[in-house]
């Protein structure tokens, strides 16, 4: 049999590799085989690994004629993939396994669009709506109703019931509501729905190849946020695409079944994250990420983007096609909105804003080429609807003119001030004044926004004080000097996953070798981390129990990690949105959950402030109870912790600065003290004597602390004679009435 990679005759979803330029894509030799003789290869793939799960193994599509075809088999889905053809003779293959791939097979090389409105066209099923009631009065595409079915969202959260009928309508929306409330449904199904429901446009690239045009763009603040925002709305474009292969496979799914989630190795299910390739595009453009990846993704197109204003507009500048299509959106999300006037984006942010803003008459530019792009538009349009873009891009200025841009803001803390003055806005105008005048508050910022809508709907849904009904609150009122040990103890007495706040890298940086002395799986997260180490620490904190995160605010808004049960202010934020918004990762999405503010006296001002400023009595804060005795046995355990790592960390400085002086002394042809010499070695070590009295005196603070952690903790109330052991998180014991 002849390698067909038409998907109705294998069984298996092939999702073809663009076309690309460059070395490989030489003459080759083609010979066709059969499918059972290609030398496959089979991997498992790491679903939900992090907050990009495909890292890696997708990328294999972006290479030259590499086919990947998913498959699910009895020990769950696996990913596979070939090469279609010999490559030329400059080419060498990687390694012994990219030799394997080297099989001479000619795939049919139609552009992937072909495939994309293939199933566009296909035939949908209506989804019973009996099995969502809540849901019906939004008429949703049956795809997202079968997602949200297979996802057991029975029905829409408030911010999603209020906004989806506004949105739907075509209003603009400034949405508020609580933290862990569905906002990203909220903008990310309209957004869906509209890609699901309306003509696909493609691009067509110089090289006469097509892409998909951008829809939507979504600008977060942070990177780990725009990642996870990818990742929720790929699980739905993923079961999107499935669904719709199995419909046009005729082998319709059983709605009426109960989702059923075959678990391997406490990852979800295949079903989750559905098992073909993507039928809409959606990816994340953020710092931290290799250029290449980033390359390829734009060059094959992204419907949807996720992106942080920073890269995103370091992309722009090289890139007018990307920045024509970002004046042609269709939706602009701006989420956490308010957060991002803090990261010191400010400038960039308002630069990709300009860009979606309408030009008066006066002020168009003549687009430098007329039309865009070359490309057939009928070898694109394949369901017949498509084309509206290709070959007759209309100029930047015409493209604002024309479109009906949606505009979505939404966060858990918008100042009612804003509120008030988005209802009064005018709109702004983009001329030269305006270009000389960068906003410089969330209130100018929004303000510049070009609303489409005359008539923005704003949906204040946030709780009277900030924070949710389902969050139980308590604090701490210790030295300064003494947040070690309360912490220490908050965190032996009730485990659980917990994210802990600090206010400085510093303090990060002192806590988390201080933890992992003790024997707690804390983990770091802060901006001075490369983003691999943010994302692997931010996945190991998910899947630890009980582990901790030591997090700086990068980790406060947006990040939707389940199930952490406390958050602790280990230093008091200075404004109340930031408080709101840490304590918001927890008691997410209706579940319970506890937070505790650690306030030294110096502290006592701002939480005073913070209090007033959410309009919230401070007195309604309870103070945890503390066992004492259990206390001064974890000081000292602190005490010793702590000893080593300052010896440590002084053994460490010693090396550090003798090989410094040592490097800077030779680059200077100076020759150094004879006292300095014999304190050292050639490689600027300390000399053999020394490291040993070091070392010593280090092993026997950890024998110390041996000990000491050896020892039983006796804890009130704790059955068990560790207090590690047994206890239950504190929410659930607040919600019993067992703290005082
Ligand atoms: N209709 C629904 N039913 C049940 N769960 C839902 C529903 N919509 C969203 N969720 C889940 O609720 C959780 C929180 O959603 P999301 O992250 O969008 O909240 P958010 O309002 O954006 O929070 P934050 O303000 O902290 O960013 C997610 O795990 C999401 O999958």
């Amino acid at each position: 049999m002849d390698i067909d990679p038409q998907p109705s005759q294998n069984a298996q979803l092939k999702r073809k590799a663009r076309p690309v330029s460059g070395s490989l894509k030489k003459k080759t030799k083609v010979q066709h085989r059969t499918l059972d003789t290609l030398p496959w290869q089979s991997i498992q793939r790491p679903l939900d690994t992090g907050l990009d799960g495909d890292e890696g193994v997708l990328e294999l599509e972006e290479v030259d004629d590499v086919e990947i075809v998913y498959e699910d088999t009895e020990n769950g889905r696996v990913l596979k993939f070939n090469v279609s053809r010999e490559h030329g003779p400059n080419v060498k293959p990687k390694d012994d396994q990219t030799a394997s791939y080297l099989a001479s097979v000619k795939f049919d090389s139609k552009p992937i669009c072909t495939f994309f409105h293939r199933i566009q066209r296909s035939h949908c099923t209506p989804f019973p709506g009996a099995l969502l009631p809540s849901w019906r009065p939004f008429k949703l595409h049956p795809h997202l109703l079968q997602v949200l079915h297979s996802k057991n969202f029975k029905s829409p959260t408030p911010i999603q019931s209020n906004s989806l009928p506004k949105a739907i309508a075509g209003k603009d929306i400034v949405g508020v509501a609580e933290t862990g409330s569905g906002k990203t449904l909220a903008y990310g199904l309209p957004i869906l729905q509209h890609i699901l429901t309306s003509p696909r446009p493609v691009l067509s690239t110089e090289s006469g190849s097509s892409k998909r045009q951008l829809r939507a763009l979504v600008i977060t603040p942070t990177r780990e946020l725009a990642l996870q925002v990818a990742d929720h709305l790929n699980i739905f474009a993923r079961a999107i695409a499935d669904a719709a292969v199995k419909r046009e496979e005729g082998d319709e799914p059983d709605l009426s079944a109960p989702s059923k989630k075959k678990k391997s190795n406490g990852k979800p299910s295949d079903n989750e994250a559905g098992s073909g390739p993507p039928l809409v595009s959606i990816a994340a453009i953020v710092g931290g990420m290799s250029a290449q990846k980033q390359r390829r993704l734009l060059d094959r197109g992204i419907e949807v983007m996720i992106a942080t204003p920073g890269r995103l507009w370091d992309v722009l500048a090289e890139d007018e096609d990307l920045a024509r299509q970002v004046s042609a959106l269709d939706f602009l999300v701006l989420d956490e909105a308010d957060r991002m006037i803090e990261t010191g984006h400010f400038a960039e942010l308002d630069n990709i804003l300009r860009l979606t803003i309408r030009q008066s008459e006066e002020d168009q530019i003549e687009p430098e080429h007329e039309g865009g792009s070359s490309g057939d538009e009928g070898d694109n349009d394949q369901s017949g609807n498509a084309g509206t873009v290709a070959g007759a891009t209309p100029s930047i200025a015409g493209t604002n003119q024309e479109n009906g841009m949606r505009t979505y803001v939404f966060s858990a803390t918008l100042s009612k001030d804003l509120q008030q003055n988005l209802k009064k806005r005018r709109r702004p105008k983009v001329g030269k004044k305006a270009k000389q005048k960068p906003a410089s508050t969330l209130d100018d910022l929004v303000l510049r926004l070009d609303f489409r809508d005359p008539e923005p709907e704003i949906i204040d849904l946030s709780p009277q004080g900030g924070v949710v009904s389902s969050l139980k609150e308590s604090k701490i009122e210790c030295l300064v000097t003494d947040k070690d040990v309360y912490l220490y103890y908050f965190l032996l007495r009730y485990p659980g996953r917990t994210l802990v706040f600090l206010s400085s890298i510093d303090g990060i940086r002192r806590l988390a070798p201080l933890m992992e002395l003790l024997g707690l799986p804390a983990y770091p997260l802060h901006s001075q981390l490369e983003q691999r180490q943010r994302l692997k620490n931010l996945d190991r904190f998910k899947q630890t129990p009980n582990a901790v995160l030591l997090a700086t605010d990068i980790a406060a808004r947006g990040l939707d990690i389940p199930s952490v049960d406390h958050v602790i202010h280990y230093q008091i934020p200075r404004t109340a949105d930031v408080f709101v918004h840490r304590s918001g990762r927890t008691a997410r999405a209706m579940r319970e959950g506890f937070s505790l503010l650690m306030i030294a006296p110096d502290e006592r001002r701002t939480v005073k402030l913070l209090f007033r400023s959410l309009d919230r009595n401070e007195d309604e804060v309870l103070e945890m109870s503390v066992e004492l005795a259990l206390l001064d046995k974890l000081k000292e355990r602190i005490r010793v912790a702590r000893q080593i790592d300052a010896q440590q960390h002084k053994v460490k400085k010693e090396n550090h600065d003798r090989k410094w002086m040592k490097e800077a002394a030779d680059a200077m042809e100076i020759e150094l003290d004879s006292d300095f010499m014999s304190a050292s070695e050639d490689e600027g070590r300390p000399t053999k004597h020394v490291q040993k009295k070091a070392s010593g005196k280090t092993a026997a603070l950890k024998a110390e602390l041996k000990a000491l952690l050896a020892q039983p903790l006796v804890a009130k109330g704790v059955s068990t004679s560790y207090v590690t052991s047994g206890s239950r998180p504190i929410a659930a014991d607040f919600v019993a009435g067992d703290c005082e």
